[in-house]
């Protein structure tokens, strides 16, 4: 009663005052209040290491973020404070396996964190990559997965064939022995553009034969894409860009000419023209034609087909790219490589193209793919789940609920408690030189690199039938030499990479058998 009598007085003297000291008054009240609620959630999670800055702040991700050399800031955060780091007033973040693989199995009751909303690619609904509500998730994903695996009416296998086959020939006929040389940065940013289009859809876009951006996909990433990740460490202001008002008022819409608008009308063109037509004659043999076999809508085909582009193609161009520098960069393994598969093709144990079985059976190629993801996981950090209300205890410390615990990939797949002393060394080696269960371990922590459980990227199985078969493409036909040792590529690292400027020169391998 005396509370209540205390805010009528508040109140009837504010009502009486003049505007200034209204104004006044009503500053220092929310200054009050954002101070109690910073110290509330400064206190929440005091108990867990971290920066001081990042416990009360959100500017410290933020600024991380805009260096473009987030993996190595995290990095350097874990190395000194440990497996569980506090990165921001309600976020922690780990790189401990044993968390993530219970945070993110099928019946954990972890769900998304807010963050996701900002890869909401589609401003008017989400896709499976960012809808918040998990019982959503899985019954879209439960939907989508037969076309991704590559089963029923996809074939993944003829489509990758495809792809690097033209791959090839844009090579031969553009750059082998010639005084030009080639971005492999660039021309694999098409490859991958035409391959997921062509997986999705039926149809690629034509990139990579005309080497051109036809759709400005990648002119609109590289404007947007630093941004969007540097925002995203700031929930205020992920809420604001991700919320219906901002939408509606500047964000893209299908009509629009160019950037995110002009490519999500093209995506609900395709698919318009695949609803309207008879599509139970006619196969087109993509993921689509799956996606409508097992009853997805319209607009969830729309929906789904937009994030394939953003989602499937960063993350695999980095792989091939990094794997064929770290390939490049060490002729031990250049050499061991290129014997296997020379060896395997006068032997008749790899096909032209060489099929995913052969591809499985070349225990270095495999060796060389997992190393690889390891030295540069395509996706760095983000993916937050929330502590569920009762809270939970993490690395053996009681975490409240609503927190969210980020991941980070490159400390997880570089934990020398897992791959030895020599983590940060490309050694292919490792997972060959050891018995069988010290290599189920090692691939079962670089698997990470694609999720766990119920948000296992669905993806996977397409970017394993290129890693798997790309390098033997590329490495029987030609011999690469990077063109400028001392500074190879230009690389930054956000939540995930952007890699340009990496020159290669190109000469036929005249000694490779036929
Ligand atoms: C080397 C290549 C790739 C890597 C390392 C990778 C990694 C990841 C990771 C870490 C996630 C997030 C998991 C989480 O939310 O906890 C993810 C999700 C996803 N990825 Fe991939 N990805 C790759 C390729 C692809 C490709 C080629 C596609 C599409 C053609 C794709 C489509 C997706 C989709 C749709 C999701 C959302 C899954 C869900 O919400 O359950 N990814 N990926």
């Amino acid at each position: 009663m005396e509370a209540l009598d205390s805010v009528r007085d508040y109140l009837s003297v504010l009502w009486d005052a003049r505007p200034a000291t209204i104004a006044a008054a009503l500053g220092s009240t929310w200054i009050g209040w954002q101070f109690l609620k910073t110290f509330r959630s400064w206190w929440r999670l005091r108990h867990f290491p971290g920066p001081r800055f990042a416990s009360f702040s959100y500017l410290w991700g933020y600024r991380k973020m805009t260096t473009g050399e987030m993996h190595h800031k995290l990095a350097a955060e874990q190395e000194k404070y440990g497996k569980i780091v506090r990165i921001g007033p309600n976020e922690l973040m780990v790189y401990d396996s044993e968390t993530l693989w219970h945070i993110n199995s099928v019946r954990s009751e972890y769900p998304r964190g807010a963050w996701y909303g900002s890869i909401q690619f589609d401003p008017y609904g989400h896709s499976v990559l960012s809808e918040p509500d998990t019982a959503l998730h899985d019954k879209r994903k439960a939907k989508l997965m037969s076309g991704y695996y590559g089963k029923g009416r996809t074939d993944l296998e003829e489509d990758v064939n495809t792809m690097i086959a033209e791959l090839v020939n844009v090579i031969k006929t553009n750059y082998a022995d010639k005084d030009k040389q080639l971005d492999f940065a660039l021309l694999i940013r098409f490859f991958q553009v035409d391959l997921v289009t062509v997986a999705g859809s039926g149809k690629p876009w034509g990139d990579l034969k005309h080497e051109k951006d036809n759709f400005d996909f990648i002119g609109i990433a590289d404007t947007f894409v630093p941004f969007l990740h540097a925002f995203m460490m700031i929930p205020a202001l992920r809420d604001f860009f991700a919320s219906q008002f901002f939408l509606k008022l500047a964000g893209p819409k299908p009509t629009d000419a160019n950037g995110m608008g002009k490519y999500l009308g093209i995506v609900k063109q395709t698919v318009a023209e695949r609803f309207a037509g008879d599509y139970k004659d006619k196969q087109h043999g993509d993921m689509l034609d799956e996606w409508m076999k097992n009853g997805l809508t319209q607009r969830e085909c729309e929906l789904e087909l937009a994030i394939q582009v953003p989602a499937g193609s960063e993350t695999s161009t980095t792989a091939i790219r990094s794997i064929m520098l770290y390939i490049l960069s060490s002729a031990r393994v250049h050499g061991k490589l290129k014997e296997e598969i020379a060896q395997g093709i006068r032997e008749g144990r790899i096909s032209s193209p060489i099929t995913q079985n052969e591809a499985r059976n070349l225990p270095y190629l495999q060796a060389v793919i997992y190393e690889g993801i390891r030295m540069v996981p395509p996706a760095i950090t983000g993916f937050p789940k929330q502590v569920p209300p009762g809270g939970d205890t993490i690395c053996g410390k009681f975490v409240p609920g609503g927190t969210d615990i980020f991941v980070n990939l490159w400390s997880m797949v570089r934990d020398k408690e897992v791959f030895g002393s020599d983590a940060d060394v490309f050694r292919p080696e490792r997972f060959i030189d050891c018995d069988e269960a010290t290599k189920a371990r090692l691939v079962k922590q670089v698997d990470l690199a694609f999720g766990h459980g119920r948000w296992l990227c669905p993806g996977k199985t397409l970017a394993w039938l290129e890693l798997n078969k790309v390098f033997v493409e590329l490495l029987r036909t030609f011999d690469f030499q990077v063109a400028n040792p001392e500074k190879p590529w230009h690389c930054r690292g956000y939540s995930s990479f952007m890699i340009d400027d990496f020159y290669l020169r190109v000469s036929t391998d005249e000694r490779m058998p036929q």
